[in-house]
């Protein structure tokens, strides 16, 4: 009888993927220490958890707390840090011009992650090829001129007298219109980020399909307007997915069918909308998707991109506009000698509404120093928009530090505004720093403030946008004396209750009832910023 031996079983399934996770293990240990001790940018200053990998990034985004925690890193590193193993954040004005200053050779925009939503077709505002953004926005540039504007001011204007005419309908109906809550026979409260919210989605989508959305008549979001808000939270998760290039090889096609089933709904309804403008002729008209319509007929434009363009106007120049409209009123309600003053402003320069048009605002220099001012403490984009040093240009300056090819550059809008060594007192509301009236504020860096970006990629909706806010804020606080209802509603704490909301609950922010009634509404995410301010206000009658 032989004796039998039996050879020790090497490969078994357990042992091999010990092994491969050993190999993982050991390839994520040297991509961090070279990313720590041998990348080009190990000399920038920074958190080293930050630098060694995306992780600390792409959770901070999903938290919807990336501005705050790349505030704070500033504030301990300064104005110029390592926040991800191939990317630095500056927050410092220089930058504006290094990287959003040099006309036809601004940084391009960072395809990693702007061209992350697939789902997506390329439109004005994703495109990161310079010569396409180019032609694109050469094509789309006459919707947005002055003489255009003028064209559409009757617009703007019909939306915000029906803004007055609906809330002083509620002032006189004790508040019965639209479910808001009654307080007293004179006096009414109402949630002000919902009605700025109709009003601007109102004026933008009769400016690009020919019809509002009948937000304000029916004193509720249309369906098609909490797809947008809906969506938010979903592109930070794809985004975040996105830093993570072999993460998005794997999943890439659950990714996409992801953000596709969300996107289904909305890209439907916009080719729905701009069939019905194209079919009622109102084509014809001189308004921000003219331009586009006048590509499409001449065939030099697809009915998909001009879908796909018409919806980012949208998503890009409504909520923008109401974020900062809410964000402004709640800044004079916690500061009342400074709403005295934008009041006596207004009352003093009007006699009667109709008064209050596209020229004349112009002249209410304090109050557009308000909207300033507002946009500084609580920027609507306040997260750095990525862009990339080009592969093949062999590096660049920016801010005196030399940075190689394929480093992504961020600018970030909070940190820079919140920052200690551009502004006195950077947590105060003090519009006064703008109109240069008191010589304590006199060296602050008023022109480190772009909430618009500069350069080739800068809002092309700036002075639409710009219009919007100042007409809707002027008729508003000219026709209604506004005091904020509860302390408690506004502040938790010593913080104003948006950021409170944010850093404890980033992710299950409940709306309150006149807001998306019913839904989990999703704060913030990389694109689309809704910092969630809830503004109340109690209009005295009028
Ligand atoms: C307070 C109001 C607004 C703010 C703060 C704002 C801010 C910005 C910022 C920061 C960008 C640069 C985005 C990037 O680099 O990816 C941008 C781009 C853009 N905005 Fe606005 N925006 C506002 C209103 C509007 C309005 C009313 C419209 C009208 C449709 C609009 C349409 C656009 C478009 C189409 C782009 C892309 C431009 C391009 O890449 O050439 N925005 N906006």
């Amino acid at each position: 009888m032989g004796l039998l031996f039996e050879a020790p079983a090497l490969c078994t399934t357990p042992r091999i993927f010990a092994g491969v996770l050993v190999v993982a293990g050991l390839c994520i240990l040297i991509l961090a220490l070279y990313n720590l001790l041998l990348h080009p940018l190990r000399r920038f200053p920074g958190p080293k958890s930050w630098a060694i990998s995306r992780i600390p990034y792409a959770r901070s985004l999903t938290n919807a707390t990336l501005p705050y925690d790349i505030d704070e890193l500033h504030q301990k590193y300064g104005p110029i840090v390592r926040v991800a193993p191939d990317e630095i954040a500056f927050a410092h004005p220089q930058a504006w011009k290094d990287v959003m200053g040099r006309g036809s050779s601004d940084l391009p925009k960072w395809a990693q992650t702007y061209l992350s939503n697939t789902a997506v077709k390329p439109h004005i505002q994703n495109c990161v090829d310079m010569e396409q953004h180019r032609q694109l926005r050469k094509a789309i540039a006459p919707g947005f001129s002055d003489a255009s504007l003028r064209a559409q001011e009757d617009i703007v204007e019909r939306y915000a007298s029906l803004l007055v005419r609906r809330l002083k309908g509620m002032c006189l109906a004790g508040g019965r219109i639209g479910g808001e809550k009654e307080r007293s026979e004179e006096k009414v409260v109402v949630d002000l980020n919902a009605w700025f919210n109709y009003l601007t989605f109102d004026i933008i989508g009769d400016l690009a399909f020919g019809e509002s959305f009948g937000c304000l008549e029916t004193s509720d979001y249309h369906p098609w307007v909490q797809s947008i808000f809906k969506m938010g939270s979903a592109s930070a998760y794809v985004v975040a997915a996105c830093l993570f290039p072999p993460v998005k090889t794997a999943m890439g096609f659950l990714l996409d069918r992801f953000i596709r089933k969300k996107l289904e709904y909305h890209l439907q309804i916009t080719a729905e909308l701009m069939k019905r403008r194209i079919d009622a002729g109102s084509d014809m008209r001189s308004d921000i998707v003219a331009p586009l319509l006048k590509q499409v007929e001449e065939n030099k434009l697809g009915f998909d991109e001009l879908v796909a363009n018409s919806a980012v106007f949208i998503a890009a120049g409504s909520e923008t506009t109401a974020t900062t409209l809410a964000g402004c009123v709640y800044y004079l309600l916690r500061n009342p000698e400074k709403l005295e003053k934008v009041k006596k402003e207004i009352r003093e320069t009007f006699e009667n509404e109709e008064e209050i048009g596209f020229d004349s605002v112009r002249g209410l220099k304090y109050m557009i120093a308000c909207l300033d001012e507002t946009m500084r403490l609580y920027p609507p984009v306040p997260t750095g928009l990525p862009r990339v040093v080009p592969t093949g240009s062999g590096g660049t300056m920016v801010c005196e530090r030399w940075l190689p090819e394929d480093t992504v550059v961020t600018i970030q809008p909070y940190a820079m505004y919140h920052s200690p060594a551009l502004w006195t007192d950077p947590e105060k509301f003090v519009p006064e720093r703008f109109t240069r009236e008191d010589p304590e504020y006199a060296n602050d860096a008023i022109e480190a403030l772009k909430p618009f970006m500069s350069g080739t990629r800068d809002c092309i909706g700036k002075n639409l946008g710009m219009f919007e806010m100042r007409l809707a804020l002027a008729r508003f606080l000219f026709n209604f004396d506004i005091e904020l209802v509860d302390e408690s509603v506004g502040w938790i704490g010593k913080q104003p209750v948006f950021w409170m909301v944010r850093k404890k609950e980033p992710f299950l922010h409940r709306s309150p009832e006149s807001h998306l009634e019913g839904e989990t509404w999703y704060t913030s995410s990389f694109w689309i910023h809704h910092l969630g301010v809830d503004v109340f206000a109690v209009f005295a009658t009028c």
